[in-house]
């Protein structure tokens, strides 16, 4: 399996053809059959780029996004030539949130004959909506989100399910869901306490629903980079995402496994669900390959693992 591997590129001098593939990964297709707001590119070996495409609604969640995300990503976490994602936006920014005009049905006026039957179907209808995320989250490979421009209500929400977030210099975020009569309700005030540290600034963002822009994102921890512009910031996301692709799968997704599942349950709990994951993982042939290449002083790079 041939990667593309920035640091090496570098040292020679040779950042270009990275910079191409980046090149390659724009949305000027359009959405990838049968999907109608999203685009699936593989724009290196093993890693998956997937976009959100309706620049001209400013990637707005309309109600195929909301399915289709689940069709997607359900497919990537069967698809064992993929080990990572990289998601981003297409156009001028990364998302203005749900979609204000054509959601209105589904959440406005819900079916049923009475209260109860009412009731339900919202409960069914928000399940459905949660469930857009949190598939991020179920896939094992890992999710790295680059975010430019704009990251408004629902864009929190997808960005909390992921693993890695980067950002521009220009970008901003915004829990706006309080500002059109909201709690949200899809994930962002479930997981962003356990994102930033600060319970207090996960509430003042909630609770006034103002923006947050780069510099504060990185210095809370919502992102882990910050890059000048969105051209450098997906070819960060590429470097990185090929980092990651170059290592034992088996490493990686039970990493990512267990790193949620920490995240959720008291450290013992944890450490018996990892000795219960790695009384069978340990078995992989991945670990003699990558401990000889360690003994060996060889690039990871050169070694081949198993598809998983
Ligand atoms: C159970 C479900 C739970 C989920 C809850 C989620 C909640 C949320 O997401 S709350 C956040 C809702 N979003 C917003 O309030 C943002 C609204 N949009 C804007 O403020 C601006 O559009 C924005 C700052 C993002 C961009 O401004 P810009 O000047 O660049 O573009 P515009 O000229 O305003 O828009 C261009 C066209 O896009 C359409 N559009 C933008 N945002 C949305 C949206 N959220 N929903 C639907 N359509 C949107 C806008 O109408 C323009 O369309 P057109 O007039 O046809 O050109």
């Amino acid at each position: 399996m041939a990667f593309v591997f920035s640091s090496a590129f570098r040292k020679q001098g040779l950042f270009v053809p990275f910079l191409n593939a980046v090149r390659g990964m724009s949305s000027s297709g359009g959405p990838t059959p049968p999907f109608t707001t999203l685009s699936v590119s593989r724009p290196v070996d093993a890693v998956t780029h997937v976009e959100i495409c309706r620049p001209e609604k400013r990637n707005a969640m309309n109600k195929a996004f909301w399915l289709e995300m689940v069709d997607c990503f359900s497919q990537i976490a069967e698809d064992s030539d993929c080990r990572v994602v990289v998601f981003s936006g297409a156009g001028k920014l990364f998302t203005s949130g749900i979609d204000l005009m054509g959601m209105a049905s589904d959440i406005l006026q819900p079916d049923g004959d009475d209260t109860a039957r009412i009731s339900w179907n919202v409960r069914r209808t928000i399940a459905k909506y949660q469930e857009t995320f949190s598939v991020i989250e179920k896939c094992p490979k890992p999710v790295i989100v680059a975010v430019h421009g704009a990251c408004i209500g629902g864009g929190v929400d997808l960005i909390t399910a992921c693993d890695i977030r980067m950002c521009t210099q220009d970008a901003w975020f915004q829990v706006k869901e309080v500002d059109i009569g909201l709690a949200a309700d899809v994930g962002t005030l479930q997981r962003l306490p356990r994102v930033i540290g600060s319970r207090s600034l996960v509430n003042e963002l909630a609770f006034t629903a103002r923006k947050m822009y780069a510099d504060e994102a990185k210095s809370c921890g919502l992102v882990s980079r910050v890059f000048p512009d969105k051209e450098a910031m997906m070819a960060g996301a590429l470097e990185m995402a090929g980092e990651i692709a170059s290592k034992s799968p088996v490493a990686v997704q039970g990493t990512k496994v267990n790193l949620i599942y920490s995240r959720d349950h008291s450290v013992a709990d944890a450490l018996d669900y990892m000795s219960t994951w790695n009384m069978s993982m340990l078995q992989t042939q991945d670990l003699m390959k990558s401990a000889q290449a360690a003994m060996e002083k060889k690039s990871l790079k050169e070694i081949i693992f198993s598809k998983l």
